[in-house]
């Protein structure tokens, strides 16, 4: 039996209770398929210039890599992929043995993962208060700590995704919470249910916006557990390109502020993914109760990435290649943002051409959509996928904290956010985006 949270609008969530289901029955991938590629977080950013990136506007350069953790924080990868012509019992588990050993606890919110943790009852255990680590914060030494782009090969064939598939391929969740994902019928995934993700969707199934996010199917009760069923949006691709740009000045809503400030609340998982990072990260004090508060970690990932000079962040991506990375916690100015953009696209102008134009589209249909203009947006991302036939698009997705203003209250998306005025930045940081995918294209 699954036991999980449903969300209210009045429980707003730590989803650490939604996320990370025992991923010790999925195993990562082989390392040897493994490769430098050169986009890498710790890049030089020294190495990008040129006109593109002044016509983008220069950032002040960030350091490089920390002396004490060059490579990054890594992470397994993996997925699922099906193979047509098998019955849901003709099911074979691949593993590298070498990666058995201690995955059981590594994947984390940011890790990479696939549809496969659904595969996979969670447990008591993962119904976690948020002072309690079990079940988060027990990250494993990765072992390829010079690998932040990792081949996802790991085929499990015990899943009901396998009769769901039409054609062969391998649905990918590049960022987000493990275990919250399940194959649907046919073009479709099930994504566990928040009442806040539901109301948001019914609402705008008949919002301008309803083109630009995957179309909603209802609610669905699969083994006792609720879902939301959304369109595949990797369905109408030919072995896609996927990559994750999370938007906006903040990722944490103004009330898990309030509840910080009110009756603050130790993560120790938070502060075992922030060492990772940057062992010099927290404070002597964190260092001293080996945990921190959410929205001082939320803050500490905002300031390292792009997400508050910019106005959104790059998450995670998957390369034509099937190299997969989630290794962009501290890809932070114009420039390094520009080169992984260039890398994914593969230098592509086609590629990016279509992308320019359905941003542009987007932010225009934003600008006068009603439930934009009243909804408060955050940690929702905009999900870019391309394929070898050059077709490009782009859509919103998460909307898992996207929360409704006060009646008669709107927002613009662009005024700076100050505690209380509830903006998020959203197009502020789409301008941005815009402006950096422009340059790249006008430099060409
Ligand atoms: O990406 P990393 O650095 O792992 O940090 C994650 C992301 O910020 C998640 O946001 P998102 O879901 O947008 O990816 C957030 O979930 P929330 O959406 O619940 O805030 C997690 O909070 P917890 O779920 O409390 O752990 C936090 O640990
Ligand atoms: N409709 C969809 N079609 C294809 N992939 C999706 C879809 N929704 C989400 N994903 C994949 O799942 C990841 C996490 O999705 P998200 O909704 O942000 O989850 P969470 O609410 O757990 O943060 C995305 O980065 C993307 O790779």
């Amino acid at each position: 039996m699954l036991h999980r949270k449903s969300y209210s609008l009045n429980d707003l969530p730590s989803r650490a209770t939604r996320r990370r289901s025992p991923q010790v029955q999925l195993l990562a991938s082989a390392p040897s398929a493994a490769h430098h590629h050169p986009i890498q977080e710790e890049r030089d950013p020294g190495r990008v210039v040129g006109t593109a990136l002044e016509r983008a506007g220069r950032e002040p350069r960030v350091p490089g890599p920390h002396p004490d953790h060059p490579t990054g924080h890594l992470v397994p990868r993996l997925t699922i992929t099906s193979e047509e012509g098998k019955t849901e019992n003709g099911l074979e588990l691949e593993v590298d043995p070498s990666d058995l050993i201690g995955l059981s606890r590594k994947l984390s919110s940011s890790s990479l993962s696939s549809t496969g943790s659904s595969l996979f009852e969670e447990s008591e255990d993962d119904l976690l208060s948020d002072t309690d680590d079990h079940g988060k914060g027990q990250y494993q030494e990765d072992t390829n700590l010079n690998k932040p782009w990792r081949k996802v090969k790991t085929i499990v064939h015990c899943s009901p995704f396998v009769v769901s598939f039409k054609k062969r391929y391998s649905w990918i969740q590049l960022a987000g919470h493990q275990g919250g994902f399940k194959a649907g019928d046919s073009g479709r995934i099930l994504k566990k249910y928040s009442e806040i993700e539901r109301l948001c969707f019914e609402q705008l199934v008949t919002d301008s916006l309803g083109a630009f996010v995957p179309r909603y199917h209802g609610m669905i009760e699969r083994d006792e557990e609720r879902y939301i069923q959304l369109d595949d949006l990797l369905a109408e691709f030919d072995e896609p390109c996927v990559m994750d740009c999370k938007m906006g000045r903040r990722t944490y809503l103004e009330e898990e502020l309030m509840k910080a400030h009110e009756k603050p609340r130790l993560r120790t998982d938070m502060y075992q993914k922030m060492v990772e990072v940057d062992p010099l990260a927290p404070t002597p004090q964190e260092h001293t109760q080996q945990a921190v508060v959410k929205a001082r970690y939320m803050q500490w990932r905002e300031t390292l990435s792009s997400t508050v000079t910019l106005g959104f962040r790059i998450e995670g991506i998957k390369r034509s290649d099937g190299n997969c990375s989630t290794n962009f916690k501290r890809t932070k100015t114009k420039e390094q943002i520009l080169q992984v953009f260039q890398d994914f696209v593969e230098n592509n102008k086609n590629i990016l051409k279509n992308y320019l134009v359905r941003l542009q589209k987007i932010r225009q249909v934003l600008e006068s959509s009603e439930f934009f203009r009243r909804h408060e947006v955050i940690g929702s991302s905009l999900l870019f996928i391309h394929d070898k036939n050059e077709k490009a698009k782009v859509w919103l997705i998460d909307f898992g904290k996207t929360t409704k203003v006060p009646s008669g209250q709107t927002l613009n998306h662009r005024t700076p956010w100050q505690e209380g005025n509830r903006e998020d930045g959203y197009l502020w940081g789409l301008d941005n985006l815009i402006d950096i995918i422009a340059a790249i294209l006008t430099d060409s």
